[in-house]
């Protein structure tokens, strides 16, 4: 295991790039929304898959857009990176119609669940190949070095392994430093250290002012990174806030087991019992509730077997999802 120094140490420079500008607003407009979608609707044929749908994302701001499988989020994302129509219903991405390619694609970097990038060309070709497409200043061996893909240049892509190609599909996003990021399930596939690299960079970006707009089925990802969080379910967005916000809507959980026999004297507080004998409390005052219990099994000399208790965490928000 590396030590956060020596995860720091590979990936130094960023090239100076015009974010910085645009988080404060080019044009003094600091509070206008990079991503701004309303009430967006979006049909395959009969089956209406995105329902007047609004959400905005901010300048600097990580937003996570999650959600169940067959939610809609796909069909959002591509519909704000201008690769599909609203059916009806506004996108503006820096204040212009993502159709505005020549306008909103340079200041764009897409990382797609798969860039589709040539077998044959070497990492170093495909790199280069971004700088062309996007036409962001930034120099291949510095890109290459940021997705730690130095050493594998002048390899081919067909030689790649799997986590190889998924950092060279985050140079896409890397190259030039844009100011907008989509990052589309960004870690699937890439071990535990390539995850801490990519979000250290991910880091940077920010603190070079990009704004990230993420999916990802990775909750705890989107837990730890997330400004805030777009749940979709249905074709809807579901709830919407900030981390604390989603889960300070539902009970914080105390979990364990009593000894057999249980003790004669009545627990102190309403619980349910699953299954496996293991007793749940939920509530929405934890400390007050957990000292009640503590008190409880000292004053009775019980012995509460796997104590546990949290607040509610947001893959408990998601599994609520649907059910109310
Ligand atoms: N081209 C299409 N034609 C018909 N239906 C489609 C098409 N693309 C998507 N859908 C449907 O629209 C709904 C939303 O799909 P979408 O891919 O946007 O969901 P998602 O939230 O990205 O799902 P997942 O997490 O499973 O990838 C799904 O029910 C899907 O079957």
């Amino acid at each position: 295991m590396r030590s956060l120094r020596e995860r720091h140490v590979r990936v130094v420079t960023w090239p100076h790039c015009p974010v910085g500008a645009v988080a404060d607003g080019i044009d003094g407009m600091s509070s206008t929304p990079v991503i701004d979608v309303e009430r967006l609707n979006l049909t395959y044929g009969d089956f209406h898959a995105v329902k007047d749908l609004s959400f905005q994302v901010r300048p600097g701001e990580l937003y996570a857009l999650l959600g169940t499988n067959g939610a809609g989020k796909t069909s959002v994302l591509e519909t704000v990176e201008g690769h599909r129509r609203a059916t009806s219903g506004t996108v503006r991405v820096f204040g212009r119609s993502p159709h505005d390619r020549r306008a909103v694609r340079p200041r764009t970097g897409i990382m797609l669940q798969e860039s589709g990038f040539s077998p044959d060309l070497t990492v170093r070709e495909s790199v280069r190949l971004i700088g062309a497409l996007t036409r962001r200043t930034d120099t291949v061996e510095r890109v290459l070095g940021v997705v730690n893909l130095t050493r594998k240049a002048g390899t081919t892509v067909a030689q790649l392994s799997g986590g190889e190609k998924r950092r060279l599909d985050f140079a896409t996003a890397v190259y030039g430093t844009p100011e907008l990021i989509f990052l589309d399930e960004p870690t699937t596939g890439l071990d535990i250290r390539s995850r801490d690299d990519l979000w250290d960079t991910v880091g940077r970006l920010r603190e070079a002012g990009s704004t990230v707009v993420l999916t990802t089925h990775y909750l705890e990802e989107a837990q730890q990174h997330a400004d805030r969080i777009g749940l979709m379910h249905g074709g809807t967005l579901h709830r919407e806030g900030t981390v604390s916000e989603l889960t300070q809507a539902m009970p914080a959980t105390i979990r364990f087991s009593l000894p057999v026999p249980a003790p004669a004297v009545p627990l102190p507080l309403p619980a349910v019992r699953d299954g496996d004998g293991t007793f749940l409390v939920e509530t929405f005052g934890l400390q007050k509730d957990l000292h009640v219990l503590l008190g409880w099994a000292q004053e009775h000399s019980v012995e509460l077997r796997g104590l546990q208790a949290g607040p509610t965490r947001l893959d408990d928000v998601f599994r609520a999802i649907g059910n109310g």
